[in-house]
């Protein structure tokens, strides 16, 4: 008997590590899903070049390809739909999820955010600006967040976390790659679970 797997689109800007870990994840036998589309707004990311290089479809959508957020909106949306995507995964996406997409995917939008929301979350907090905040807040430990992706950053129901610890001589840096490693796991792992309708 034939299994529908549950088509994952992943939005991503530059680097794509955990764009990476899922479409690996997905390769294992059972995993449920496959990665079946890749966005991003940088034409140059290392995540295009990885999907070119796995086969993976994918597109630069971005400022630069569509004159304003409203008509990137509805051509993301077209894409994810003809491409029968059930899943929308934002994961080091660097700009806003627009209505449209937001509307004909509630529910099935989920993004990965490295701190425990709803701490150190929403407008400016992305890369290591998060990690420079957790180490000045002095928190003790950090981690991961998989949660709903909603109108505004970081503020939909949080799914899943991780907690990490944050070490007394840490940097931004080694905070940063603890709290990456642990995404790579926990991204992988909520997926699979929303695949098999957990
Ligand atoms: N509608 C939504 N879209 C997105 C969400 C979301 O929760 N709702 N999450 C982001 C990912 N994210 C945190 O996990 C995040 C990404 C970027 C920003 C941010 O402040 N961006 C800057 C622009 C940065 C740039 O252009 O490089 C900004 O908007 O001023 C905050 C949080 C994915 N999309
Ligand atoms: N608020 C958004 C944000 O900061 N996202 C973060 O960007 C990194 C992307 O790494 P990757 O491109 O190697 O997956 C990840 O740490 C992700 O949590």
């Amino acid at each position: 008997m034939v299994v529908a797997q549950l088509g994952v689109a992943v939005l991503v800007s530059h680097g794509g590590s955990n764009f990476r870990a899922l479409h690996e994840a997905s390769l294992v036998p059972g995993a449920g899903f496959a990665v079946s589309f890749a966005v991003s707004n940088n034409s140059g990311s290392q995540a295009l070049a990885y999907a070119r290089e796995r086969g993976i479809p994918s597109r630069h959508l971005s400022s630069r390809t569509h004159g304003s957020v409203d008509e990137l909106d509805a051509v993301l949306l077209g894409e994810l739909t003809d491409r029968g995507v059930g899943l929308v995964v934002t994961a080091g996406y660097m700009k806003k999820v627009g209505p449209r997409t937001l509307a004909a995917y509630e529910g099935r939008i989920i993004n990965v955010h490295p701190s425990l929301l709803p701490r150190h979350g929403g407008q400016g907090m992305y890369g290591m600006a998060v990690h420079e905040a957790v180490l000045a807040s002095g928190d003790q430990v950090t981690g991961p967040s998989v949660h709903h992706v909603t109108a505004e950053y970081d503020t939909g129901p949080v799914i899943a976390r991780q907690e990490v610890p944050v070490l007394p001589d840490d940097t931004a840096e080694s905070l940063a790659a603890r709290v990456l490693a642990a995404e790579h796991r926990l991204l992988p792992e909520v997926v699979a679970r929303i695949a098999r309708g957990d």
